[in-house]
């Protein structure tokens, strides 16, 4: 289904009169994806499928002389709703599109349990203290509308790294998220940005990109939506509190966020090293922290089972409790076996990434739509 309404046509019209270069896609929407890019052409790996030039790119501006952004996305938001203000905006068309965007919900995310749930709190209590910041700095802007410029560069910002330029850039702005992209961009010193296709794409297939490899618990609340399947996004966020001080008082100053891959092993294990110099040469220390990370999970196991059993309607949340209950089960059966193996390997071998996860969870590169 193609996009429709005259907004979209006068967007056309302006991305050709921009000199935007996008000869072998197409833009098609559809439900739960939104509108993405597909190929109108077969594509070639290593093609270049699209050239935005510098001067059709909205990017960041720190403020004005009378407004310093507390923070990089209040700079961006505040440079889209001047632009959204303007009589005669450069930028007009496409102004009007990014500002049609409906922001998704915090509340109903942020009964979720664990680092979901506390994520979405605290992105609703940003989003609030943002929106006041933008409406203190552009007296009459509408809150509705600053949320609204907010959402929009939440959801579609990218940062170079290389070029240091925060940006909204149009329609390459429609590339959807995949686990498994055919497509990557990159920003040169001209500052135009080039997309190229990794591998041959088919003609009426999708091109994505990746925008980074979080969580499906992250990609829910920033990007508000979730994937399936395998990939990097097959994790769960834990906190884990301190240990009681019964059991010992060395660690009772340690919380921690760790990162619980597919398979029930650990990603960035340097996380725990503060709790494992603590227990470096207490006997039994190693199997109390076990103890206590199996006690952990499965507290919020309990809750992650209650929330897939269904008081959620939203697919997403049905996808996400599902995932994270296979996710964090797995956990929970690797630190029973360690628990009850007699010739116990040192634990953080035991709960270490396998070669497998270690590939599927490798970094994203320098390049990707920002969180
Ligand atoms: C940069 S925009 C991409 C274009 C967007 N689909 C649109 O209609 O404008 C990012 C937003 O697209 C949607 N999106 C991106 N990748 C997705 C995916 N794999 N599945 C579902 N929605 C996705 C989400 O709503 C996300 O916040």
């Amino acid at each position: 289904m193609q996009p429709d309404a005259s907004s979209w046509t006068d967007f056309l019209d302006w991305c050709e009169a921009q000199g935007i270069e996008a000869g072998s896609l197409q833009v098609c929407k559809e439900d739960g994806r939104g509108r993405f890019l597909q190929a109108s052409a077969k594509v070639e790996a290593d093609q270049l499928i699209m050239v935005v030039p510098a001067h059709a790119i909205l990017a960041e501006g720190m403020g004005t002389a009378t407004y310093q952004a507390s923070h990089w996305m209040l700079g961006i938001a505040h440079r889209l709703l001047e632009e959204d203000c303007l009589e005669n905006s450069a930028f007009a068309p496409y102004v009007r599109l990014l500002m049609e965007g409906e922001p998704h919900e915090f509340d109903a995310m942020a009964a979720l349990p664990g680092c979901v749930g506390s994520l979405a709190r605290e992105r609703k209590k940003l989003r609030c203290a943002h929106v006041s910041e933008l409406v203190r700095a552009m007296p009459g802007c509408d809150p509705e509308r600053a949320a609204r410029a907010l959402h929009t560069v939440d959801t579609r910002t990218v940062y170079s790294h290389p070029a240091r330029v925060r940006a909204l850039v149009p329609l390459f702005d429609f590339a959807n998220h995949s686990a498994n992209p055919n497509a990557r961009w990159i920003m040169g010193p001209d500052r135009a940005l080039r997309l190229y296709a990794t591998k041959p794409v088919d003609i009426g297939c999708e091109v994505t990109i990746s925008y980074d490899n979080i969580s499906n618990g992250r990609l829910l609340v920033t990007y508000g939506f979730v994937l399936e399947g395998d990939g990097p996004h097959r994790c769960v966020d834990l906190n884990v509190g301190p240990l009681p001080e019964q059991e010992t008082p060395l660690l009772q100053t340690c919380a921690v966020q760790l990162q619980v891959l597919g398979g029930g092993c650990l990603r960035r294990r340097a996380a725990l090293l503060p709790v494992l110099n603590m227990i470096r040469g207490h006997q039994e220390g190693e199997v109390l922290l076990a103890m206590h990370l199996l006690q952990q999970v499965q507290d919020e196991l309990l809750e992650w089972e209650a929330a897939a059993a269904g008081p959620f309607q939203d697919g997403r949340f049905q996808v996400l409790s599902t995932m994270t209950v296979q996710v964090l089960g797995s956990f929970r059966d690797k630190l029973k076996a360690w628990l009850k193996d007699p010739e116990k390997v040192p634990l953080m071998s035991a709960l270490g990434p396998t070669t497998e996860a270690l590939g599927l969870h490798s970094d994203s590169d320098s390049s990707e739509v920002t969180d």
